[in-house]
């Protein structure tokens, strides 16, 4: 449904790119969520899609036909595609109605197609109110509405749950989303937060200095991360290094760079039915108790520190840790 090849985008003539050679494809009904930290390329990418910006090389296509390229640029009115962003954009003197209203001027029946959308997003009696008079949350649901009202091919929300706090972020977008999946409509997702992704997504797409390094459905991105960075992104991660590698006596393949989650690493005091090929003794220099489980920062004695987690309640000061070679990640990349 969505063809991205080879799309780059530069605002200083090509001395940094905000996307590098961006390629991908998005099947229609899709959610795709794009992950990255900040300047990382997420927003140009958006905007190229939804023809707020120029590429300087590559094309993107809707439905098999070029929206843009170097030699054709759909106007962003023409594209079929509705935003929504981090700032709801609801004009302040109009309505909720006429707020929905405004973008559906071509359509028949658009009154009867504003309220249905205000119907959909659970707002049906507020049509009369205006934006001010709303809460955060459902400033959002009619900014949804107002992008969903046009019935457009593709959906792109940028951080749209950005300014909210943490409990009314997560309902709200589950919110988001439910309506999101009756109207089967395709949708990009711009977010930080790995968690939003995880929650919604079909598939994720990771940015890191504006060039894809994965794209995948979730489970796949934390089994199989193609870069350590992938797989902090999706756990606590350690990098196994030189140091750990002598410490746990687990010489690794030097061509590649390994690492293991924090949560494999695995923690007995006594070493009595201490069942890892790779051990070593730790010296406990913190405990932090969260809820049912502890948290423990360590250091070796080749002076790394690493943290682990445990239940058990009765830790000594110097404790051995370990970990099986099944749970170490390798990859191609040098750190
Ligand atoms: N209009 C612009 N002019 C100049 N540089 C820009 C412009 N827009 C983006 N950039 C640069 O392009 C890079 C990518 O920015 P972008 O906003 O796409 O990242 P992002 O991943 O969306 O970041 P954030 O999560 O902070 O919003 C950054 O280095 C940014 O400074």
């Amino acid at each position: 449904m969505l063809t991205i090849d080879s799309l780059s985008k530069s605002f200083d003539k090509g001395r940094n790119y905000a996307i590098k050679n961006v390629t991908f494809n998005l099947k229609a009904g899709h959610v795709c969520a794009i992950v990255g930290e900040s300047g990382s390329g997420k927003t140009t990418l958006v905007r190229l899609i939804a023809g707020l910006e120029r590429p300087d090389h590559g094309s993107i296509s809707m439905n098999g036909k070029v929206i843009a390229s170097l030699d054709k640029f759909v106007q962003p009115e023409k594209r079929k595609i509705g935003l929504v962003f981090q700032e709801y954009a609801l004009f302040p003197h109009l309505t909720i109605l006429d707020n929905i209203l405004y973008g559906i001027a071509k359509v028949k029946n658009k009154k009867q197609r504003a309220q249905e959308m205000l119907d959909l997003v659970g707002l049906e009696d507020m049509g009369k109110r205006y934006p001010h008079q709303l809460s955060g949350g459902q400033q959002q649901r009619v900014a949804l509405a107002r992008a969903l009202a046009p019935e457009p091919s593709l959906l792109i929300l940028d951080e749209p749950f950005s300014n909210l706090d943490t409990m009314l972020r997560t309902q709200l977008r589950n919110e988001v989303f439910e309506i999101i999946k009756k109207t089967e409509v395709t949708v990009l997702f711009v977010t930080h937060d790995t968690q939003d992704a995880l929650s919604v997504a079909d598939e994720i797409l990771i940015l890191q200095n504006g060039k894809v390094i994965q794209k995948d459905v979730a489970a796949n991105l934390y089994v199989k991360p193609n870069t350590l960075y992938v797989a902090s992104l999706f756990g606590s991660t350690v990098h196994i290094n030189k140091n750990l590698q002598n410490a746990f006596q687990c010489p690794l393949n030097e061509t590649c760079c390994h690492a293991i989650r924090n949560d494999k690493i695995k923690v007995n005091p006594t070493s009595g039915d201490f069942d890892c090929e790779y051990i070593t003794t730790a010296q406990v220099i913190k405990k932090i108790e969260l809820g049912d489980s502890i948290q423990l920062l360590l250091k070796l004695e080749s002076g790394e520190q690493l943290t682990v987690m445990t239940q058990d309640k009765n830790i000594a000061d110097t404790i051995n840790i370990g970990f099986n070679s099944k749970d170490i990640l390798e990859f191609d990349e040098e750190l």
